[in-house]
Order: C-alpha cells, then sequence, then structure tokens
C-alpha cells in the first residue's frame, strides 16, 4: 500500500493542469480500495478507518451515515488529501475520473480540489475567510482553476452566486462573511464549490449547522444543482432524513469500518447489518412512550 502525502487547499501551484483525466470506459467516477487510517495517539495507534473500500458513479449520490465518531469525516479528509501530517492513510487504489490518485504528484493531488472536486463543510462560516469579501474569495478559486480574464471571473462570480439564491449577487460580491446569515454563507460555500464546474462534491454534513427551516432549502438546492450538472455527490451525514432524501446508494459507517453499502431503498425497507438494523430503529420516530431509542453495545 502506498502512503498518500497530505495537501493543503491554500498552497501556491494549485492550478497545475491534472493530465489524462477522462471518464471514457470508467464505469465509475470515484474507486476507493482498503483504505486506512491511523493516528499515533498516547494509548498507541488508533485506526479511525478500518479497510475501506467504496465505488460512486458519474451523476450519482452517495450516502455515508454513522453515528459520533465512526470515521466519516476522517474518511472523507483522507481521500481528499485534507489529513494532517500526523495521519498515517494508505490504500491500495484510489482512482478518480480513470487517474490513479495515488500516482500523482502532490501539485497534481492539490489541483484537483476545487476543480475537478467541490467541498462543502459542516460549518459555513468558519469555513469562509473572515477576512475576505466572499466576491474575492469566490474569485481566488477562479483564478487559480480557471484560465477566466477579471472581468469573465467577476461575472462569473455573480452567476453563480445567482445560482445559488443570493439576492442582489453584483452588491453582495463585496460583502464579508460575517455580513450574511449562516444560510447564505453555506450558498456562497456551495456557489465556490461548484464555481469550477467539478464532476464530484464531497458534502460533509453540509445542513448540520443550520436551522431546520433552512436546512431543508439548502439540501433542496444541493439537489437541483448536482441533478442540472450531472455531478456525482457524496454527502456525508448522521441525519437518515436527508439520507431518505437525496441518497441513491447508503453507505453504513461502524468504528471506521463498513457495516453495509446498498440502495436506499434496500437500506431503508431490508437493512442487513445489525447496525444499521440498530441505526433505523433509533430514529426518533420509533421512540415508545417518553423514551427515545438508543444505540446498544457493539456491532
Ligand atoms: N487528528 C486526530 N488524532 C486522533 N484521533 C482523531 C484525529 N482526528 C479524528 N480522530 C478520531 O477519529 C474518530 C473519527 O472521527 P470523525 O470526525 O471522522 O467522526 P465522524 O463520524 O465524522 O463524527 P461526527 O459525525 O461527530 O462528525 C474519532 O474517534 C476522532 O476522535
Amino acid at each position: 500500500m502506498d502512503p498518500l502525502w497530505p495537501l493543503y487547499l491554500n498552497e501556491e501551484n494549485a492550478v497545475a493542469e491534472v493530465s489524462g483525466a477522462s471518464d471514457a470506459g470508467n464505469a465509475h467516477l470515484l474507486e476507493v480500495d482498503n483504505l486506512v487510517v491511523e493516528f499515533e495517539t498516547r494509548q498507541g495507534v488508533f485506526r479511525a478507518v478500518d479497510g475501506i473500500s467504496l465505488h460512486l458513479a458519474r451523476g450519482e449520490i452517495l450516502a455515508v451515515v454513522g453515528e459520533s465518531g465512526s470515521g466519516k469525516s476522517v474518511l472523507m479528509h483522507a481521500m481528499l488529501g485534507l489529513l494532517t501530517p500526523g495521519a498515517r492513510v494508505t490504500a491500495d487504489r484510489i482512482v478518480f475520473r480513470g487517474r490513479d490518485v495515488l500516482a500523482l504528484k502532490v501539485f497534481e493531488r492539490r489541483a484537483l480540489l476545487g476543480k475537478e472536486i467541490g467541498v462543502i463543510f459542516q460549518d459555513p462560516i468558519g469555513s469562509l475567510n473572515p477576512c475576505y469579501t466572499i466576491g474575492f474569495q469566490i474569485d481566488e478559486i477562479l483564478r487559480r482553476h480557471t484560465p477566466l480574464d477579471q472581468r469573465a471571473r467577476r461575472d462569473r462570480t455573480i452567476a453563480m452566486l445567482d445560482q445559488v439564491g443570493i439576492p442582489m449577487p453584483a452588491e453582495r460580491l463585496s460583502s464579508f462573511p460575517h455580513q450574511m446569515s449562516g444560510g447564505q454563507c453555506q450558498r456562497v460555500m456551495i456557489a465556490m464549490a461548484l464555481a469550477c464546474e467539478p464532476s464530484l462534491l464531497i458534502a460533509d454534513e453540509p445542513t448540520t449547522a443550520l436551522d431546520v427551516t433552512i436546512q431543508k432549502q439548502i439540501l433542496d438546492l444541493l439537489m437541483t444543482l448536482q441533478r442540472s450538472r450531472g455531478m456525482g455527490m457524496v454527502i456525508v451525514t448522521h441525519n437518515m432524513g436527508v439520507v431518505s432524501e437525496v441518497a441513491d446508494r447508503v453507505f453504513v459507517q461502524y468504528r471506521g469500518k463498513m457495516m453495509e453499502c446498498a440502495d436506499v431503498i434496500e437500506i431503508f425497507e431490508n437493512p442487513q447489518s445489525r447496525y444499521t438494523q440498530a441505526l433505523l430503529s433509533a430514529l426518533p420516530e420509533n421512540a415508545v412512550g417518553t423514551r427515545l431509542p438508543v444505540l446498544s453495545g457493539s456491532f
């Protein structure tokens, strides 16, 4: 297994083109085989992701679900090369659009992020830089990853803000993140993630930090954009309601391992693993009397 070196979004040289990108003849947009992530801790080596394999087709939505601490975010960050240098990340194979990611140079892998792979994180306000206007932050992505000139970038930034439902987009270019609501900041994050028309979007708990009423709007927006662009999407969530609404397939993770991966209808109607069954039976609607159901035991 080859080590995966961490990449950092904000380093220079991120404009590098990665040659050989093609979907021709590739059944899957993304394939991951036997991904392992270990952290060195005071108590010894902690394996947060334990031999996970998954695949995603073009235009497909895969939901990764599991309780808090099951390693969902670590899995995503490892696939993106965003873990801290202390993390030991290995895999037999990671193939994105037919390219062997493990064979790419660091700057080539870095160039994928923001351009061919869009990423949305849980905390929209924390993910935006408070010191720069949102116009500047979207422009920065386009400047790094596209050959567009300043005027074309401005037009594209306004068009993106319009697409994600920001009113008066031209006026909002000069707004700072603190001048916008959490929902609006998440819309800006979506605009940034999709500005370069990526073929894969990774959304790590994209609605968790938002008010319930806004969650639905953001989810609907993501679904509309995903469908109209035919993007593959991996959405990390612990919310089975979100899963049932958006996913084509569901990947159930527990203690760093895959418990089950199946079509969304199969997962809800005929869950195979005891953990998935327990996860479903712990939904609030399955509460009996005044007590909420809980997950107990190990699986
Ligand atoms: N840098 C690190 N060093 C040591 N352990 C870590 C590190 N980062 C994450 N972990 C551990 O890895 C495990 C998985 O964490 P992760 O954040 O992926 O869980 P999660 O399933 O995404 O949970 P949540 O739904 O709460 O976000 C946790 O036990 C966490 O403490």
